[in-house]
């Protein structure tokens, strides 16, 4: 179900914007925005992925993941600390662990989770973190020991980076800016489509 190309939205109504290229995988992630926004996005990107045999994952709100039945979340490592694991795992639904150190995949694979993130490879505008980049070699690192769980890189990717991310032993790439920034955000997916799929 995880596709190679992984792109990650902030708002529900990209799902629609970027059908036409034929992503099959994808992440809602809304920050900042109170509980009365985020509860319809979830219910729309939810129903739409569902009706468009999309993968949805839905970020940090593990709650209404179940309430609306996503079929994935993604938990940082502090969500990680609060979130309901026994709930989710009742729910059917499957968990994507971000990690950034030693300490923190440690932490994740504790957690049995379905796939594991490394990032940031590459410096990202996104958001400010405390982490260095990992760069390619990290992402070797993380495979040999995580095996054949899959393993997500992201952080400042772009389609030209992504090869590489690939032969390092990355299964998916997670992109937000190469995608969302792009001049033509739905032709930039579909590029990734043709270079993944
Ligand atoms: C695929 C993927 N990897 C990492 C993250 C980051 O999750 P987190 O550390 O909880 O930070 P926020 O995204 O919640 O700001 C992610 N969302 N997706
Ligand atoms: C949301 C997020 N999490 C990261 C991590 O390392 O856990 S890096 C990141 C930002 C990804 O955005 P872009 O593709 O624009 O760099
Ligand atoms: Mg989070």
């Amino acid at each position: 179900m995880l596709d190679r190309f992984y792109p990650i939205v902030d708002k529900t109504d990209w799902l629609t914007d970027l059908l036409p290229s034929g992503y099959r995988f994808v992440q809602l992630r809304i920050k900042n925005q109170p509980e009365d926004y985020v509860r319809p996005e979830i219910g729309r990107a939810v129903s739409f992925c569902a009706a468009h045999g999309i993968t949805l994952v839905v970020n940090d709100y593990w709650r209404l993941a179940i309430d609306f039945r996503s079929p994935w979340v993604h938990l940082g490592q502090e969500d990680l600390v609060e979130a309901d694991l026994p709930a989710l795992c009742r729910a059917g639904i499957k968990i994507g662990i971000s990690t950034h150190s030693e300490e923190e995949l440690e932490t994740a694979l504790a957690a049995q989770p379905d796939y594991v993130a490394l990032g940031p490879i590459y410096p990202t505008k996104l958001k400010q973190m405390p982490w260095a980049p990992q760069g390619i070699g990290r992402i070797a690192a993380w495979k040999r020991r995580i095996g054949a769980l899959p393993l997500v890189a992201i952080g400042g990717m772009t389609l030209e980076r992504a090869e590489a991310a690939y032969a390092a032993g990355a299964d998916a790439v997670a992109v937000v800016s190469d995608v969302l920034q792009a001049p033509n955000p739905e032709e930039r997916a579909r590029d990734w489509v043709r270079a993944t799929r």
